[in-house]
This record gives C-alpha cells, structure tokens and sequence, in this order.
C-alpha cells in the first residue's frame, strides 16, 4: 500500500460556542492541515496521485477557510469551528474530487505544533 500526504498552513480566527475557556474568546490560530490519499496501483510514471494534482484540490478548499473568520462561514454556523469539526469539513470537502487512482483517507489538523485531530471514514 502507498500513502501520499501534502499539507499546507493557513491562518483563521474563531471562538468555541457555549466553550468554558478562553478560547470562547475571539483568537486565532495557525492551522497546519495534513490530507493522505492511500491506494496499491502506481501510475506510468510512478505515481499514486501526481502532488500537483493533490494540491490544485487541497489548496482550493484551504482557500475557502485561509484569512476567515470561521464562525461566519455557513459550514460552521451552527458547528462550533473545533479542530475536529474543521478536518470533518475539509474532508467531506474533498471527498466531491476523486481520482484515478489513491482514495481519500484522513485530514489532521494541527491547532498548535502538539495538538492534532485527524478525521478519517
Ligand atoms: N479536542 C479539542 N480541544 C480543544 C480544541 C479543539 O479544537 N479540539 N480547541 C481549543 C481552542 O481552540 C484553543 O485555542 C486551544 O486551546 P489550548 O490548547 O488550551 O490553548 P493554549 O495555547 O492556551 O494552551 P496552553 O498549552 O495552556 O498554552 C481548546 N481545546
Ligand atoms: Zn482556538
């Protein structure tokens, strides 16, 4: 089996809903967002998914969500934007593209340098 990962930092404000914590507070992170794609069958030329062609799909949906606020984005109007529900929604995000060969497998994302949530089906 071959597993291919590309990821990409962007940065996004939000604030937990109903969250007895600071982080009910307006703030922000620097989310490092991870995608693998796993399968068995290379192509001619070694490949499972070209990066590029990864990377055309991931850095699409990292637009969507790169400088935001997340809380006003419908996806997360009435979803508190934790780091679990955002890897959810770049997931299922991603998951309307498919390719030729490799399958979608999980999305991490990292909300410091030592806390991850990876959502995967
Ligand atoms: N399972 C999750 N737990 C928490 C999430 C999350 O998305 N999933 N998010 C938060 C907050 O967004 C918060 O900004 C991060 O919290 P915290 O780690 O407490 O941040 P600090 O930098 O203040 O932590 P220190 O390590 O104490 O400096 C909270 N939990
Ligand atoms: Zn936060």
């Amino acid at each position: 089996m071959f597993e291919i990962r590309v990821e990409k930092t962007i940065a996004c404000a939000h604030r937990l809903f109903d969250y007895n914590g600071p982080c009910e507070e307006l703030h922000g992170h620097n989310y490092r967002i991870e995608v693998a794609y796993a399968g068995t069958e290379l192509d001619r030329f070694g490949m499972l998914i070209d990066f590029t062609d990864v990377k055309r799909v991931f850095n699409g949906v990292l637009e969507t969500l790169d400088h935001k606020y997340l809380n006003d984005l419908p996806a997360f109007k009435d979803l508190s934007p934790s780091a679990e529900n955002i890897a959810k929604h770049v997931y299922d995000e991603l998951k309307r593209e498919t390719f030729e060969r490799g399958t979608l497998v999980s999305v991490s994302v990292w909300e410091t340098p030592t806390q991850v949530a990876v959502y995967r089906e």
